[in-house]
């Protein structure tokens, strides 16, 4: 049985960050959140001790974030340790290694992948992650789609850059048997009116009620309350997810994930950075299991939706 926090939200989700580290610049990347560079990172040991504990409170689901996951040299350590604890143990990753790591990531233990990709056509792909590298992503998606489906496209579509790429995409998730998700790019309250933000920021909504129009099928994830849309294309029917977080009340309160920053702390939200709670210094200065579980329980009694 899950624990649930003081807004009747179960916790059944951890989000695992394994480093700051990336080999891309995406422009908008918000590194989960985590706004400061940590260089200490968790071992293959400690990251296997609190998946087991967690997996002892009901959190069963684990996803491996970044920075980039596949930039660790342990990584496959790193997953074959966790997976006995795991009933979902997925990915987000660029891409950009999935060519050599998607069958070792599947034998290790990964069950699926998300990968990111904003944009089929190179100079756009380029000009949002500061690389020249979408034919190797296009080729480990590929690599993905043999070894750890159902694979996720994740396009975050922004103002003046991909938004017209859209229906591009879906027929291309189509072709590949991949699922879309489209997202909306997100930022903390204090950024929404950043010269930024109101540049790039490109509403979903109109959209989804496009996609409501052309849907043979239209499914309701339990996780965030998000829409799926199953849309015919010439290719077979695309399932397309939406993403939509900003000011969303309903995607919060349907909110089940504890993050864990690669320095080792419980992050409650995505959004926040006054709720970091430390484990590892703990777990490196001899805590037992349960003054472990103590403080994921402090962890969990600390969430609250953010769009209220
Ligand atoms: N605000 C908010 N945004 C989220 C959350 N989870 C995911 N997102 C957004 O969705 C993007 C893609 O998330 P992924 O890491 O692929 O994971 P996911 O799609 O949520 O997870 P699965 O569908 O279970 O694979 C992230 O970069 C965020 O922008 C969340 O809990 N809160
Ligand atoms: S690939 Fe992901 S972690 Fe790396 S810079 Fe881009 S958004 Fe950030
Ligand atoms: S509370 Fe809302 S903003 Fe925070 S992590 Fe959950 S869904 Fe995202």
């Amino acid at each position: 049985m899950p624990l649930y926090d003081r807004f009747g939200r179960p916790v059944t989700n951890l989000r695992i960050s394994l480093t700051q580290e990336c080999n891309f610049r995406c422009f908008f990347c918000h590194r989960e959140g985590q706004r400061f560079l940590a260089k200490n990172e968790m071992t293959p040991e400690e990251i296997e001790r609190i998946v087991r504990i967690a997996s002892r409170l009901g959190i069963r689901k684990v996803k491996l974030t970044g920075g980039e996951p596949t930039v660790r040299e342990d990584i496959l350590e790193i997953v074959r340790r966790i997976k006995p604890y795991v009933i979902d143990l997925s990915m987000t990753t660029n891409g950009s290694r999935l060519k050599e790591l998607a069958k070792p990531l599947a034998k290790a233990g990964l069950n699926r992948v998300n990968v990111s990709l904003h944009s089929l056509k190179p100079e756009v792909y380029k000009k949002i992650t500061g690389v020249d590298a979408l034919n190797d992503v296009l080729e480990g998606i590929e690599e993905a789609v043999k070894y750890l489906s159902p694979v996720k496209l994740n396009m975050t579509v922004m103002k003046g850059l991909n938004e017209g790429e859209i229906w591009d995409m879906i027929d291309f998730s189509a072709k590949t048997g991949t699922i879309l998700q489209l997202i909306e790019l997100e930022a903390p309250r204090e950024m929404t009116e950043t010269a930024f933000f109101r540049k790039y920021f490109y509403p979903l909504k109109p959209v989804e009620r496009e996609l409501e129009r052309k849907a043979v099928e239209i499914r309701e994830r339990t996780m965030h309350r998000r829409r799926k849309y199953f849309i015919p294309t010439d290719y077979g029917v695309a399932e397309v997810e939406v993403v939509r977080a900003m000011h969303n009340t309903v995607f919060c309160a349907n909110c089940t994930r504890l993050r864990v920053t690669s320095d080792g702390k419980f992050k409650t939200c995505l959004l926040r950075n006054d709720d970091l709670i430390d484990f590892l210094s703990a777990m490196r200065n001899g805590a037992s299991d349960a003054e472990l579980v103590d403080i994921l329980k402090r962890a969990i009694f600390m969430r609250e939706p953010y769009w209220k």
